[in-house]
């Protein structure tokens, strides 16, 4: 479960969010729009515990994202809107995240031939080598073989091809019970048949909330 309470994050005298309250819950498929500059990423990365809020709180599963990171980052896969800049090559970053994140290096290459990203022809390729999309690929890739209980995407989809969409969202489908799907997206009709719940942001604030179809 993730609580996001009475959360305030200014940027100097700018209020990126403003006393936002929500809850996401199991088996809540989420999708989290709004307009540019709405506070979007500020919740994530909030939630992620990148940020120190001015006030309120976020708790996962109990727990405070920047005083116990390491247990709450255990249980959830990410996916940033712009990849990082990871020097590793792609054999190094799957063996690091096998060794620290205890995720199947095998099960990572799985679904990377889903999405159509030959791993084995890039092994020895450093990561921020790849194409935009490619690098997306790999990211999801890792966020859907490490099996956390709770999913952040925002926007993964900017840079990959129409094909290499439907091979995201159908191995979403395939890969979604009793989790926390949080989705940021500007594209509501290629995530509707995903989503159970649509919010709103504009302005720092959750201006609409609603529960779009029971599972
Ligand atoms: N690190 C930062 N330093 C200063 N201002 C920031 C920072 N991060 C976000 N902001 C400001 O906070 C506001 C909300 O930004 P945020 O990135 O959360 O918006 P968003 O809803 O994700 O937008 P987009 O759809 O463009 O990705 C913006 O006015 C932005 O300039």
């Amino acid at each position: 479960m993730i609580q996001v309470k009475n959360l305030t994050k200014k940027f100097s005298s700018h209020i990126s969010l403003d006393n936002v309250n929500i809850e996401f819950n199991k088996n809540e498929y989420i999708a989290l729009m709004g307009p540019n500059g709405a506070g979007k990423t500020t919740l994530i990365r909030s939630i992620l515990g990148y940020y120190h809020p001015n006030s309120g709180e976020v708790l996962i599963n109990g727990l405070d994202p920047i005083k116990q990171r390491e247990d709450v980052l255990e249980h959830i896969s990410f996916v940033p809107q712009l990849p990082p800049p990871i020097k590793l090559s792609l054999n190094e970053l799957m063996q690091y995240i096998e060794a620290s994140s205890n995720v199947d290096k095998d099960l990572i290459m799985h679904y990377a031939n889903e999405m159509k990203l030959d791993i084995k022809e890039n092994l020895n390729k450093s990561f921020f080598k790849l194409s935009g999309g490619m690098k997306q690929k790999m990211l999801i890739a890792i966020s859907l073989a490490k099996k956390s209980n709770i999913i952040i995407y925002d926007e993964p989809t900017a840079n990959l091809d129409p094909k290499a969409r439907d091979d995201f969202y159908r191995l979403l489908k395939q890969n979604e019970d009793d989790k926390i799907l949080l989705f940021v997206t500007h594209r509501l009709d290629e995530v509707k048949d995903i989503v159970n719940r649509q919010v709103y942001m504009d302005l720092g604030k959750i201006i609409s909330d609603e529960k779009v179809k029971e599972k």
